[in-house]
């Protein structure tokens, strides 16, 4: 391994970085040098970002071709970012190289999107028809639901796993890697009794999947898995991709683990970055494990650099964080600490209930904003997204604008799945959970004609099918013929993009006055989409990169505000992971709230329970406040329902970390209990009758 050079001998472009930020950029990269895998712990706020952005512009500039980088993020929006960054650092450094940046690296994205694009590349050596389209968890669900019926389980005199439960079980079992009967045991005990039927639902659902030409979410992932299995197409990978970079390492499963070892078996050309004490996305099937035993895996073992300099946080936010979190098991050892000085300690406010936890925090928002910090300078986080929800409606009443993340996602608005499901139908005959929902938007088709039609076309030999030869009525024959020319226009190979796709959202909106009662409003948002869709070079990006990760905000969400106006944000903590705010406020700091009630069971959730508290308390850049309401609302599944209960402080805030904490409580209690009047509101003046006594 060759020694940092010193900064004098280094380009300017970066001089900005700190000691471990530049080694991690340079690691590997230098004549010479052995390019073994590289993992880079980077502590909350210590510039993940940027080091791995500078990361990607050095090696541009070391004449490595953007297609022979395959990056990938945790969001589109963080490949983005990332894309920005990168053309930022390189144009200011190379005027030569820099038209080569600015064209973007386009193998950068998601897992999931990165494995949707291979797959299409490799349908053919794969036995899958590259016309296939990708479902999001509800249509998922939806087909689940339908192999559930098929099969009889809907109607069992027990009652039988719901179907996001079962496709829960199902998305555990092949994110995990874990046999069946495992996941049972450790996750869903209350299903294990349905095992056999579980695994027959299973098969069906993949059976269902396979003759429609449709993949899961999960499949992404799994067919890309099974397909580095062989060697000359990871050995093909492997070569055109010199350089693999993986963000956010911490939230990653084993099948992503495991697409990396075949890919990367030795490591050569391998960096992942990420920090341990932020992985909060096991739900999903991430295991913390990835990161922690990364630098083992290989022989010799991976590099290891840890970046330890916080250049968000005031140091007493950062002392009281890294006391909750060094209150965890394993994890790697580092300290963060802040160059920035000053500052006041976290707050730790007790509140009667949650109306007051809202007033609180409202009066708090107002008074900085009246000393000059924006609402959009400030955010309001909290475990779950019903937490705010009595927030939500303080604001609203103070006409204080807010944008929530993490509650109603784009994609789940009704008139979002329907135009999805429109292209998606164009693009794939086969699939029918869209061709349902697609049919139906028409006037005079209900479920059993459209099932009917489905039917027909599923009969018909592949490519045979006619839609305008389809049994409709009379009433609804013409209506008919104009969508059914439009779909085929849409999903005819080689049809024209956007243009196609604009056709059939102009349909629809036609279509919606009928459909909705605020056409209107949904309406901008099928405009946006059509926007939007002008920027995909294909269809099928379109279709799988909104699928994958859709945005976040829609005209749905109560409050929105005009996009230039000033607002505040709320969020839930997953949604604010990588994000920072100068003032944070978090809500329900209580045993139930974090820990969720929903997550007390094993060690390991405690332990992500107690990450996510750390998560939210680094998103602070200089005022930090925790609420702790002493009556809580539980809304959990508990024999006794919905209820109300004398909450304690979280777990995670023990009373030796208290002298990290400024402690408060609101309203302030008056001594006496009575609250002082001043002269103007007093209601009689005993004096002037006293001395009118007396003439
Ligand atoms: N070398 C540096 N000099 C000055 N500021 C820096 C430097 N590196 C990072 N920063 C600043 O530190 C802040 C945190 O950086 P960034 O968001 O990249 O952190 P992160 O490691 O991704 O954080 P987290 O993991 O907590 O989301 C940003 O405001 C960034 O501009």
């Amino acid at each position: 391994m060759s020694a940092v050079p010193s900064p004098a001998d280094l380009p300017d472009y970066l001089s900005s970085l700190n000691d471990a930020q530049r080694a991690a950029v340079l690691a590997g990269t230098a004549p010479g040098d052995s390019d073994g895998p590289l993992l880079v712990i980077a502590g909350a706020g210590t510039g993940k970002t940027s080091t791995l952005a500078h990361r990607v512009a050095h090696l541009l500039m070391q004449g490595v071709a953007p297609d022979a980088l395959l990056l990938l993020t945790f969001s589109r929006r963080a490949a983005e970012e990332m894309t920005r960054r990168v053309q930022r650092i390189v144009a200011a450094a190379s005027p030569r190289l820099a038209p080569i940046a600015a064209a973007g690296i386009p193998w950068s994205g998601t897992f999931h999107g990165v494995g949707a694009r291979l797959l299409r590349d490799y349908a053919g050596s794969i036995g899958l028809d590259p016309a296939f389209t990708i479902h999001d968890r509800e249509d998922s669900a939806d087909l689940l639901n339908l192999v559930r019926h098929e099969q009889g389980l809907s109607t069992k005199a027990k009652r039988f796993p719901l179907k996001g439960t079962c496709l829960s079980i199902y998305s555990a079992v092949v994110n995990t890697c874990s046999p069946l009967d495992e996941v049972l045991r450790t996750t869903f005990p209350w299903c294990a009794e349905w095992e056999t039927e579980l695994k027959a639902l299973f098969r069906g659902y993949v059976e269902a999947k396979q003759a429609q030409q449709v993949l899961d979410y999960d499949d992404l992932l799994l067919y890309w898995s099974q397909m580095v299995s062989e060697p000359l197409i990871a050995g093909e990978l492997s070569a055109r991709f010199r350089h693999v970079l993986v963000d956010e390492y911490q939230d990653t499963n084993r099948l992503q683990a495991s697409i990396l070892r075949a890919i990367k078996p030795d490591g050569r050309g391998l960096t992942v970055v990420g920090d341990d004490a932020q992985s909060i996305y096991s739900f999903r099937g991430a295991t913390v494990r990835n990161i922690l035993d990364f630098p083992m895996q290989f022989d010799p073992p991976a590099r290891r650099i840890t970046l330890e300099q916080n250049y968000r946080s005031i140091p007493p936010l950062l002392d009281a964080a890294n006391a909750v979190i060094a209150e965890a098991g394993e994890g790697f050892d580092k300290r963060l600490w802040s160059a920035r000085t000053g500052g006041q300690k976290p707050l730790l406010v007790s509140v009667r209930d949650e109306a007051d936890q809202a007033a609180f925090v409202v009066e708090q928002i107002l008074a900085r904003r009246e000393s000059g910090l924006k609402l959009k300078s400030q955010a309001v986080l909290f475990r779950t997204a019903s937490h705010s929800i009595r927030l939500e409606v303080e604001l609203t009443r103070r006409n204080i604008p807010f944008v929530k993340y993490g509650g109603l996602k784009f994609l789940e608005a009704a008139h979002v799945k329907d135009v999805l499901s429109l292209l998606r139908w164009a693009q794939n005959l086969r699939d029918r959970v869209s061709g349902f929902r697609a049919i139906q938007l028409l006037a005079g088709i209900g479920p059993k004609g459209a099932a009917r039609i489905l039917d027909n076309l599923d009969a018909a030999p592949p490519g045979a099918a006619l839609l305008a030869e389809q049994p409709v009525t009379e009433g609804v024959r013409a209506a008919w013929m104009e969508f059914a020319s439009l779909i085929e226009a849409a999903g005819a190979s080689g049809a024209a993009w956007p243009g196609s796709g604009e056709a059939l959202m102009h349909w629809y909106e036609t279509q919606m006055d009928r459909l909705y009662e605020d056409a209107l409003v949904r309406a901008a948002d099928v405009r946006q989409l059509a926007l939007l869709a002008a920027t995909y070079p294909s269809r099928e990006r379109f279709l799988s990169e909104l699928t994958l990760d859709p945005p976040e905000v829609t005209s749905d969400a109560p409050g929105k505000p005009l996009l230039d106006e000033d607002y505040l944000i709320l969020s839930t903590i997953h949604s604010a992971k990588g994000r920072e705010w100068p003032a944070v406020s978090v809500l329900n700091v209580v045993d139930g709230g974090i820990p969720s009630e929903m997550s007390t069971g094993s060690q390991a959730e405690i332990d992500e329970e107690r990450r996510l508290l750390y998560v939210a308390m680094t998103r602070a850049k200089d005022q930090l406040e925790l609420l702790v309401p002493q009556r809580f609302h539980l809304t959990g599944q508990s024999a006794v329902g919905d209820r109300h209960v004398y909450a304690g402080r979280t777990r995670f805030i023990p009373n030796r970390l208290l002298p990290r904490f400024e402690q408060r409580s609101w309203p302030r209690a008056d001594p006496e209990g009575v609250k002082p009047m001043s002269v103007s509101e007093a209601r009689i003046d005993i004096a002037a009758k006293m001395r009118a006594m007396w003439g």
